[in-house]
Formats: structure tokens, C-alpha cells, sequence
């Protein structure tokens, strides 16, 4: 049967901010207390999917989480009346205040992993919430993320939603930036990689020294075995513990896959050989012949993958065969990846075009365009028993856009995260988007 790929982008949210959450995220770290520019954020973000809408590849959006989350806040101690919550919260511990308010549900290729109908044992779409338990300012997304999946892909006959795994080390979980799906083409059997950072039960497994590892084997394992994955279809790859710690704390920074393509950097896997050999054989069982693209650390050094974000971006398969390749623009401002891009799309291979974006405000928390969608193949059965409302048109763009321009602040600063008035905004301004996307329920305000 026919599928195709839709990139759900997450929309960014209001609060967007650099609170420097994210330890072992470079990007995060260096640009802690800048001021941040939520409007022209969420324009980026919707500029992309716009553009890719009208290339024709199949597009929708993820609404963004209410915050902040006083729930969070509540639980840890800060009591009163929201204003009250706030300014205890901003007084007593600011950097908590910064993760009730975070947009990183933003990117969500960390809001889940989806196995697609034709690789699961009962022949539906399953979706498992990433609990992202790493982080506290991620922690709780799979709460609303659970409720916003559940809404869009409600009907059971096609559609799985579980719950997230236990929110416990043990069971790190990071989604689909650590999970990619290779086949000859979307619709046809294929192979499902996981890629883990660290054992939880093997100490004497290789781990990172210096910065987390957020993904577990057992996790990986745990979702496979929730979505009723075949064994001989499911591949398990550990990341290179010493990338992550040089800042590839999730394998999307490293490693892209599409169709039969898979874009990674040699560093990439703790035994690359042993990864491609796995590979290998079992998209054999399904007819597929890998196509390894290896960047070699003297084109491109990890730092530099790193700094510009070339393999967090998206590789599209168009009509005819060939593959577009979704990057940030920094990967133009990097002398040697962008001589390495030019003689990538020369060369011959599967790769014949760039296509770039600025998408500065997500990138300087470490969210290319990667990070920004989460991937959902469907049937045209499956396609259709979705909630239409969250469908990319240039109607729903400019309606969007009309919505950011309304209520959107154009600079954010760590301080002004103690404003009782940006509660009010923020939550005004998702009342409405819940009408907008058509979906009365999704916030529980
Ligand atoms: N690679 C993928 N798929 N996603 C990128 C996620 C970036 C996110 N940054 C943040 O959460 C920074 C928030 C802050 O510091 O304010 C993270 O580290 O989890």
C-alpha cells in the first residue's frame, strides 16, 4: 500500500526563551539569559513548513504546551495565587520558573516515536510519548503531548497512542530523534533503527563521561516492543559515547535517515561497521539495499557538525528518486560544510538539492530543522482519519501568522518571565489556537 511521509513541525509557543535547560547541549549552554525573539521564532518555523507545504510535501503542525506550566510549579511548593506562584517562583528560583515556562515542546522529533501501520504487529499507526526524563523543563511534555497526539489520531481502528514509558533513568527516552525507519520507499517493509546512548543495566557498557546520555537501550527496546515490532526488522545501534560528549546528545545531530538512505557522520555509531553490517542484513529481509552516505572527519569535524547542524536536517524523498536535503543556514556559514554540501549535490548520488532555512531562533537552543518535525507516515486511509485541522495549507499559514503577529512578544528576557501579564498572553493566545486547529479540548486552561 502507498504512504507517504507527513513532517509534523512543532508550532513554537510564546514563551520562547534561552534559559539554559539543557546540560550537554552546547547551544543551550552558550546562549543562556540572551534575549530571545518569540515571534520571529515562530515565523521561522512556519516560513519552513509553509515553503515545504508548497513543494508539496505533506506537512502539519503540533500545537505548542500551555505554560507555564503552573501545575509544576504548584507541586513544588510555590503556592498563592498565579501571581503569586510566579513571583515566588522567580524570586526563590528562577531557573525552576524557566522550566515551567519553556517552549521546547517545540521540537518534536523528541515528542515521540511512531511506528508506522506496516511495521507493527496489529496493523496500526502506534505512537509512544517520549517521557524526556533527562531534563526537567522536559520532563512533564509527554503529559500534553499524550493529550495532543490522542486528539489528533483519536480513531482506534488506525491508531495507537500509549502511554510513556516509566519516567525513571532506567528508561530514558528521547523519541524519534534517536529512531529512524529505512526502507526502499514509504509503504513497504522496513527496517526500524533505534539508537541508544547507554545501558542501564550493562555497567560495564561504554557511556559518555562528561555530559548524559539520554537514551537507554532499555528504552528502545521497551518501545519496539510496545509497538509489536518484528525482531528480525528492528535494529538496535549505540551512539558514539564520545560525540555526545562533544555535544550530540541526541543522534539526530549526527545521523539522518530516509527511504534507503541513511547520512551520517563516521563518528556517529560506538561500532560503525558492526552498525551498517546489521543494517544491512535485515533490510535484506525486506528488499531494501542500504545506501551509506559517511562523512569523514576530515571533510567535516564533529565540532563543525555540531556548530552548523548538517545532519540534523531533513532528507525528503521527491518525485523521480531523488532527495532534497532541508538544512539550516548555518550549514552556509560553515566554510567546510558548505564545500562539502557542494560536492555532495554534484556528485551523482541520491541528494541532487539544498534547500535551507533560517531558523536561528530554534538553532540557538539547538533545534535545526531535525528537531523541529517529527515524522508520520500514512496511508491515504490513514491520512484521512486524522484530525484535518492541524493540516499545513497557505490558508492555515496565514491564519497562523495572523495569530503570532496578534499575540506574540518580540523580545523575551530572563526577567520577564516574572510578569504576571505573560501568563494572561500566553494562555489568551492559546485559547484561540485551540479554535483556530479545531481542537476544543486540547488545554486544560
Ligand atoms: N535534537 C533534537 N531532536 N532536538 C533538539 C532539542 C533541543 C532542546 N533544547 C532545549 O531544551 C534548550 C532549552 C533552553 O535552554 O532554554 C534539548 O536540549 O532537548
Amino acid at each position: 500500500m502507498s504512504a507517504r511521509e507527513f513532517n509534523f513541525d512543532g508550532l513554537v509557543g510564546p514563551s520562547h526563551n534561552y534559559a539554559g535547560l539543557s546540560f550537554g547541549n552546547v547551544a543551550s549552554f552558550n546562549n543562556v539569559k540572551s534575549a530571545s525573539n518569540p515571534k520571529q521564532a515562530a515565523l521561522q518555523g512556519l516560513a519552513k513548513m509553509r515553503a515545504l507545504a508548497a513543494r508539496g510535501f505533506a506537512q502539519a503542525v503540533l500545537p505548542p504546551q500551555d505554560r507555564p506550566n503552573f501545575r509544576l510549579l504548584r507541586s513544588l511548593g510555590f503556592t498563592g495565587s498565579d501571581a503569586d506562584v510566579l513571583a515566588r517562583a522567580y524570586k526563590e528560583s528562577p531557573v525552576i520558573l524557566a522550566c515551567a515556562y519553556s517552549a521546547s515542546p517545540m521540537w518534536t522529533a523528541n515528542a515521540a516515536t511512531v511506528s508506522p501501520s506496516r511495521d507493527t504487529a496489529d496493523g496500526r499507526v502506534h505512537f509512544t510519548p517520549a517521557n524526556l526524563n533527562n531534563k526537567l523543563h522536559r520532563a512533564l511534555e509527554y503529559v500534553q503531548t499524550t493529550r495532543a497526539l490522542q486528539a489528533i489520531f483519536a480513531d482506534e481502528r488506525h491508531f495507537a497512542v500509549h502511554d510513556a514509558l516509566p519516567s525513571t533513568p532506567a528508561f530514558g527516552d528521547e523519541g524519534a530523534a534517536n529512531h529512524t525507519r529505512l526502507c526502499a520507499q514509504h509503504g513497504l517493509d522496513a527496517v526500524e533503527m533505534f539508537v541508544y546512548g547507554r545501558v542501564e543495566f550493562d555497567p560495564a557498557a561504554p557511556a559518555p563521561k562528561r555530559y548524559p546520555a539520554r537514551q537507554t537501550l532499555e528504552a528502545s527496546q521497551a518501545v519496539a516492543r510496545k509497538h509489536g515490532l518484528a525482531e528480525a526488522r528492528t535494529v538496535y545501534v549505540q551512539q558514539n559515547p564520545d560525540v555526545i560528549d562533544q555535544g550530540v546528545f541526541h543522534n539526530d545531530v549526527i545521523a539522518v535517515g530516509n527511504a534507503n538512505v541513511l547520512f551520517y557522520h563516521e563518528q556517529a555509531f560506538a561500532d560503525e561497521q558492526g552498525a551498517l553490517f546489521q543494517l544491512r542484513q535485515a533490510m535484506a529481509g525486506v528488499d531494501a539495499e542500504l545506501t551509506a552516505i559517511r562523512v569523514d572527519t576530515d571533510m567535516v569535524s564533529v565540532q563543525d557538525a555540531v556548530h552548523s547542524y548538517l545532519f540534523n536536517s531533513q532528507l525528503l524523498s521527491k518525485d523521480g528518486g531523488k532527495m532534497a536535503l532541508v538544512i539550516p543556514q548555518e550549514c552556509q556559514e560553515n566554510a567546510a560544510v558548505s564545500r562539502y554540501l557542494e560536492g555532495l549535490v554534484a556528485s551523482g548520488g541520491p541528494v541532487d538539492e539544498l534547500v535551507h532555512f533560517d531558523l536561528r531562533q530554534s538553532m540557538r537552543n539547538g533545534g535545526g530543522p531535525a528537531c523541529l518535525r517529527l515524522r508520520v507516515a500514512l496511508t491515504d486511509a490513514e491520512a484521512s482519519a486524522m484530525h484535518q485541522g492541524v493540516v499545513m495549507t497557505e490558508a492555515l499559514y496565514h491564519t497562523l501568522v495572523a495569530w503570532v503577529e496578534k499575540h506574540y512578544r518580540d523580545k523575551l528576557e530572563p526577567q520577564d518571565l516574572a510578569d504576571p501579564a505573560l501568563a494572561v498572553e500566553v494562555h489568551t493566545a492559546l485559547e484561540e489556537l485551540a479554535r483556530i486547529l479545531g481542537m476544543p479540548g486540547l488545554y486544560d486552561l
